[in-house]
């Protein structure tokens, strides 16, 4: 198969870029680019790979002409303004960014504070990615956001066996500075993380809309979350950790908590389940996995649980292969083996 990439030399798209060249049933990977010097693009990888690198000029036509399929790893704005295209013509899309997640466009406005440029109808053909959960069926794929996808995967077995009192949810969610993309801002300075750490976007993230859509998926009566999200003074990796009360009916607390994880990530090759461990983030490190432990505190009757995954593969590149796999009926794990760096 030939596929493309756009956004190749943000921090998502170069670890697609990695991952689409070391992927079994991928013939040739593509890059589109807006930059005017190709060869500059094309600089940032040649001199790792005996293959020649493909750099093209960004061309929607072009690219579903010459390729199965296509990934965006572009910022927001971006794809909005070709996805009735590219969905009229049946290509397959795997797109990172967060501009055709949220169903509903108003709410688009309100928390990427950018106008939508995308109808009803067209939000309505997407499939919401969260490969664990997701038939991957349309050929329009919203990739989760990272935040999303590390409290969404500790809060399901939870909220879709009704475990929790579902207006209890706090989150507090943290992660490295690639999380925040290549392009330079006073909050992401070296000097300002670097041995710091700092709360940003507190209530106002744009995956609280994300994330409550697809809780109410799971419990239409889920009521809102609490959530933070913090700069961890780190290039990769982000914990979720979520505080929920155990509902009054629920007795033998932690075995119902264990079985439920455990039953709902039973076949799922990239989930580990911890019991009472609490991961970190070496454990994940570089791998598409994510490690969920938890802690019940029978005294105040809430469960802690910590959900941790790589931003950049679990949370962006990583996810997007498993969401292609799947999308084109291969082996789920396929380019995507490598295990955790540990260090
Ligand atoms: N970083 C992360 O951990 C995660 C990121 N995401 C999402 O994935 C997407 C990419 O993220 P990230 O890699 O961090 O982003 P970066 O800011 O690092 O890179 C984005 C890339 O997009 C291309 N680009 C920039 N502006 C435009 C434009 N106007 N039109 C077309 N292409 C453009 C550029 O690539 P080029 O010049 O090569 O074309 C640029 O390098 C974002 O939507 C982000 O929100 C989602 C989950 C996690
Ligand atoms: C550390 C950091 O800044 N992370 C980014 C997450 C990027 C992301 O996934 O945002 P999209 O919804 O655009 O995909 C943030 O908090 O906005």
């Amino acid at each position: 198969m030939n596929v493309a990439i756009v956004g190749v030399t943000g921090y998502s798209g170069t670890v697609l870029w990695r991952l689409l060249n070391q992927h079994p049933n991928i013939q040739r990977v593509n890059i589109y680019t807006q930059q005017s010097d190709l060869t500059a693009v094309s600089k940032q990888f040649n001199w790792v790979s005996d293959q020649s690198i493909n750099v093209f000029k960004f061309d929607i036509a072009d690219i579903m002409t010459n390729n199965d399929a296509v990934f965006f790893a572009t910022p927001a704005g971006v794809t909005g303004g070709y996805a009735a295209e590219l969905m009229n013509n049946d290509f397959p899309v795997i797109d990172l960014s967060g501009d055709l997640r949220l169903k509903d466009p108003a709410q688009y406005k309100k928390w990427y504070h950018q106008e939508p440029n995308v109808s009803h109808e067209t939000l309505s053909k997407v499939t919401y990615g969260l490969t664990e959960f997701t038939a991957a069926t349309a050929t329009y794929i919203a990739n989760p956001g990272c935040y999303a996808t590390a409290t969404l995967m500790g809060l399901a077995p939870l909220v879709q066996e009704r475990l929790i009192d579902l207006n209890s949810v706090i989150v507090d969610a943290k992660s490295g500075v690639t999380g925040s993309g290549k392009k330079l801002s006073r909050a992401t300075h070296f000097v300002d993380v670097d041995e710091n750490f700092a709360m940003y976007k507190v209530n106002q993230h744009q995956h609280i809309p994300e994330i409550m859509q697809q809780l109410r998926e799971w419990a239409p009566d889920m009521g809102p979350i609490q959530f933070a999200t913090g700069l961890l003074p780190i290039k990769r990796g982000l914990m979720a950790t979520i505080y929920a009360k155990i509902s009054d009916e629920v007795s033998d607390v932690d075995d119902v908590i264990a079985s439920a994880f455990r039953a709902t990530y039973m076949d799922k090759p990239f989930v580990k389940i911890m019991d009472n461990q609490i991961p970190d983030l070496r454990l994940i490190a570089g791998s598409n996995f994510t490690a969920i432990g938890w802690s019940y505190n029978p005294v105040t009757r809430v469960v802690t649980v910590v959900s941790v995954i790589d931003n950049l593969m679990k949370g962006a590149a990583g996810q997007a292969v498993q969401n292609f796999n799947k999308y084109f009926g291969l082996s789920e794990t396929a380019g995507l083996t490598q295990l955790p760096d540990f260090v």
